[in-house]
């Protein structure tokens, strides 16, 4: 279809958002007793349920006439077959082929990479074992018992929130994860390592990246200084696509994982970028990992738009931004584990979606990316949540809940489980002022005192939210989990005709960064002012 098709798809969806009523969620259920079942969706053995948004069969059905017209579908198809969907980087984006047991069916560049990619995690899967087995030792000859992964963003934000969700102590290795270049970070990190019992690994597409150059560089120096210059190598990997830049590092060139440039950052964690888990949870669980995903990926391809979790995902959000201009959304995991999980999909959501263009280089006609962020609950509802429940603009809320976990306390269990559920229904249900007065009154206040504090105890109600369930937080539910949200996010690419796939918006800062730091290092000025003042500030 062509644009204005797309265009008057849109406007039919934001017209229905603007129409008086539209944000109301409670009365669709009275409308329809069936409504939690007739939006609720599995896949992948993910359950899906946006009953409680105030999406109407009539949205509905115009957020799907949308993604037909914006063909959703045929984007992530295109995705798969290995077509330059990157189109400002002339890339395709693979990481779909990472976790693909079988070869595709695509582009002769994407075949190709699936063949690098299997010979990678072939290689992966042997030197993990080799440190499992105790073949592959330090430099003193003590095995390994931790796993250093130095790098940032996408080469450390999604292994880092893996390995938080699915480490156990029966795991073979400890993971430890350093990203920020405040080498307070290093200081707290490396007095809880033992150089001659750590594997280093530098994890950076570019091998560029001042941060991670800065922390590998810190890191390597330690290991020098404890096992000396020879044997320090036996303690080093790299995970990078720059292999000649790894090769200037010192990294033995059978100690470098790569992986291909049409591997994005944020979407890499199925890469080479991966090794820190399956060194530090096995290689059994990292494979689990690659199959929920696969079965995701199966899923989005396969699923018509109507069962299809991430377009229905991502059909949600366009609602929410666009048809209701809600600009923020939480994530609230209610799993400990996944205390990372948001952390994860900052990055992945808002350095994919936080574009002010289309791919065509004209400029986006209605607002893009939402601002996400989340904390697990409970520990959000004694934080934020006061605001998603009575602030006047909504924060519609990704409630993830996992039906069995993994310890023995059940009470606890049932506690988290309980708190997750109601806050669903007190962002749906609210409490109105009737209500809250006749509380008061059977409480003995006074009708001065009802008058008094009744507007502040009254909740709207009518605030969204999404549930997604897993059976067991296990290494298949995780690869489902975060492919979900992959294919969201390419999903609302689609539809707001943007490309998900780069992202020059960090350019900018990294570039005056570097011409900041001669000036933080005695040598000439700054131009800009405001900067200048500061630094002024800074040496005063
Ligand atoms: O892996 P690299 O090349 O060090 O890059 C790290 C991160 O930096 C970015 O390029 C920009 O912040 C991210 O997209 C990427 O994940």
């Amino acid at each position: 279809m062509n644009d204005a098709d797309i265009q008057a798809a849109w406007a039919a969806v934001e017209t229905l958002g603007r129409r008086p009523g539209a944000a109301a969620i409670r009365p669709l259920f009275a409308a329809d007793p069936d409504r939690p079942a007739r939006m609720t969706r599995r896949g992948a053995g993910l359950t899906l349920d946006v009953s409680r948004t105030a999406i109407a069969p009539a949205a509905l059905d115009a957020l799907l006439a949308l993604a037909r017209a914006a063909d959703a579908p045929g984007f992530l198809a295109r995705m798969a077959r290995g077509e330059l969907v990157n189109v400002t980087e002339e890339r395709g984006a693979a990481h779909m082929a990472l976790r693909a047991a079988t070869q595709p069916e695509g582009t002769p560049e994407l075949v190709a990479l699936w063949r690098d990619a299997q010979g990678t995690l072939a290689r992966m899967r042997g030197f993990a074992a080799s440190v499992h087995d105790g073949t592959a030792r330090g430099a003193t000859g003590q095995r390994f018992t931790d796993v250093l992964n130095i790098g940032i963003g996408g080469s450390d934000l999604g292994p880092a929130m893996a390995a938080r969700a699915l480490w156990t102590p029966a795991a073979p290795l400890r993971a430890h994860f350093l990203g920020n270049v405040d080498a307070h970070a290093w200081e707290e990190m490396r007095a809880r390592l033992d150089p001659a019992r750590t594997l280093v690994l530098v994890a950076s597409k570019t091998f560029t990246t001042q941060e991670t150059m800065a922390n590998a560089a810190l890191a390597r120096a330690w290991l020098v200084d404890a096992l000396g210059e020879a044997g320090a190598g036996a303690h080093l990997a790299a995970l990078s696509t720059n292999l000649p830049a790894t090769a200037a590092f010192g990294v033995a060139p059978d100690r470098v994982f790569g992986f291909h440039e049409w591997i994005g950052g944020r979407f890499s964690l199925w890469s080479a970028i991966g090794l820190s888990l399956a060194l530090a949870l096995g290689v059994p669980a990292f494979d689990r990992l690659l199959e929920g995903a696969r079965a995701m990926d199966s899923h989005a391809l396969a699923a018509p738009p109507t069962d299809n979790l991430p377009l229905l995902l991502a059909l949600t959000e366009a609602w929410h931004v666009n048809a209701l201009g809600y600009p923020a959304r939480a994530v609230l995991a209610y799993d400990e584990r996944l205390s990372r999980f948001a952390a994860h999909l900052q990055q992945l959501e808002m350095e994919s979606l936080g574009k002010g263009v289309r791919a065509d280089g004209t400029p986006v006609p209605r607002a893009t990316g939402a601002v996400v962020f989340g904390e697990p609950g409970t520990n959000a509802q004694h934080s934020f949540m006061q605001l998603l429940h009575q602030a006047p603009v909504p924060v519609p809320a990704d409630i993830i809940l996992v039906a069995t976990p993994d310890h023995p306390h059940a009470d606890s269990h049932r506690k988290l489980l309980a708190n997750g559920l109601a806050q669903a229904e007190a962002l749906l249900r609210g409490k109105d002022a009737q209500a809250v007065a006749a509380e008061m009154r059977a409480a003995g206040r006074s009708e001065a005192e009802i008058a008094a504090l009744a507007p502040h105890r009254v909740f709207t109600g009518d605030r969204p939210s999404t549930l997604i369930l897993l059976p067991r937080l296990d290494a298949f539910a995780l690869g489902a989990l975060v492919a979900l949200y992959e294919h969201k996010v390419a999903c609302l690419g689609a539809l707001w005709g943007i490309n998900p796939f780069d992202q020059w918006g960090v350019e900018l800062g990294k570039q005056l960064a570097g011409g900041i730091l001669p000036a933080l290092e005695g040598q000439g000025s700054v131009a800009d002012p405001a900067t200048a003042a500061t630094l002024a500030a800074l040496r005063a």
